[in-house]
């Protein structure tokens, strides 16, 4: 079997946290890592060029969308996602499951798929785990997600016990898929909050790991409602159980704080649509804590948005012009904001993956969070 990812170098560690690298044949990812979104193949309101001057090691798109609307052919027909968004670099595809279960009307889960409405159309669709894999084929993704049912938060044990065994048994379906050359398939783990239940699912992809190894392993099944000490205490615990020699994503997370807390148990890889919603709402995260750009204090104000921050929306435009722009209903308000709050939360990852390998983690995590506690942003 061709290993298209590299494997994992872990360059640095302090405790579980760890700073490395794996290799796609797109280019090198180096963790930890933000990935922005980019749900319908493109990350809302920003130019390729725009978004490699953000810098991201890895971009998302979504199975579910793009399979949907333009539909996983055509775009294989002009060249694959990379070519038709005009992204070079590393993309990873999500499954579809997550949002067939969150978007979708009217689904109907067996063991061959789930059956669901579309919620552009309401027209009927299948996604089993074989069409997840062929969409992603398709779409020529670097980093291939495999098809999991995403329990929603609080699902009581005895339905998550069932929900698992059936993720495994699709992932066996995704593992005898063949899948592109250039393409690395990922694990995703399930179990709710309970540390028992993620250990026993984590050994079941384990066993089916020992005959064909998975390309990495990513955590599923949170941010979706449960409580954040929960959530936090089951990551604490599980995340360094994790096969250390292969890359650790959490799917879903997510607020600074949430990545300081995934790295220092030892997460590599993060994807969330958090930045890029909140910027469209007008809240800014900065390196003082959030700000809400409408706010009136801002309607005067030559300063920059944030002092600490060096990309295109902090370095031309003063916090007056954003706030005119987002009071004005503008569209350029969206992206200059959702180009800051992306270039911080990559930014976050890159600067932790400095201080890890400068062996300074703590005291970089502590100066963060102390700074956005203090000063009035
Ligand atoms: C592709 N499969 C898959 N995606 C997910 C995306 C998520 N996004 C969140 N919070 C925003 N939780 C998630 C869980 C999963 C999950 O368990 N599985
Ligand atoms: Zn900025």
């Amino acid at each position: 079997m061709s290993c298209p990812l590299s494997p994992f170098q872990v360059e640095a560690t302090c405790g579980p946290a760890r700073a490395g690298r794996f290799e796609t044949t797109r280019g090198p990812v180096l963790t930890p890592a933000f990935m922005p979104v980019g749900t319908q193949g493109t990350v809302k309101g920003i130019t390729p060029a725009q978004l490699a001057e953000i810098g991201p090691q890895v971009i998302l798109g979504n199975t579910y969308h793009l399979g949907l609307r333009p539909g996983d052919e055509l775009v294989r027909d002009l060249g694959g996602l990379h070519a038709f968004m005009a992204w070079p670099g590393p993309i990873l595809t999500d499954s579809g499951g997550f949002q067939v279960f969150s978007l979708s009307s009217l689904r109907k889960i067996k063991e061959e798929g789930v059956t669901f409405q579309s919620h552009i159309d309401g027209s009927t669709h299948f996604l089993s785990p074989e069409r997840s894999m062929e969409i992603q084929r398709n779409l020529g993704s670097d980093i291939v997600m495999a098809l999991d049912e995403c329990p929603p938060g609080r699902m009581e044990r005895p339905a998550l016990e069932t929900s698992m065994a059936r993720t495994t048994r699709w992932l066996q379906r995704c593992r005898a898929f063949p899948l592109g050359e250039r393409q690395g398939l990922f694990a995703i783990n399930q179990g709710g909050v309970h540390m028992d239940l993620r250990t026993r699912h984590l050994h079941e992809i384990l066993d089916l790991d020992a005959r064909t190894p998975f390309q990495g392993f990513a955590v599923g099944g949170l941010s979706v409602g449960e409580p954040k000490d929960e959530m936090n205490a089951l990551l604490s615990e599980f995340t360094p159980t994790l096969p250390a020699d292969r890359p650790r994503y959490l799917m879903g997370v997510g607020t600074p704080e949430d990545l300081l807390f995934g790295i220092a148990h030892g997460v590599d890889l993060f994807d969330c649509v958090l930045p890029t919603r909140e910027a469209r709402h007008g809240t800014l995260l900065t390196s003082r804590g959030r700000v809400k750009i409408k706010n009136a204090r801002h309607r005067t104000s030559s300063l920059p948005l944030d002092p600490d921050c060096n990309c295109y929306a902090c370095r031309t435009f003063t916090r007056a012009y954003l706030h005119h722009l987002f009071r004005a209903g503008e569209m350029l308000a969206s992206t200059l904001n959702s180009i800051h709050n992306l270039s911080y939360t990559v930014g976050l990852t890159r600067a932790a993956r400095r201080a890890l390998l400068e062996n300074r983690f703590p005291d970089f995590a502590r100066r963060t969070i102390d700074q956005w506690n203090t000063e009035e942003p």
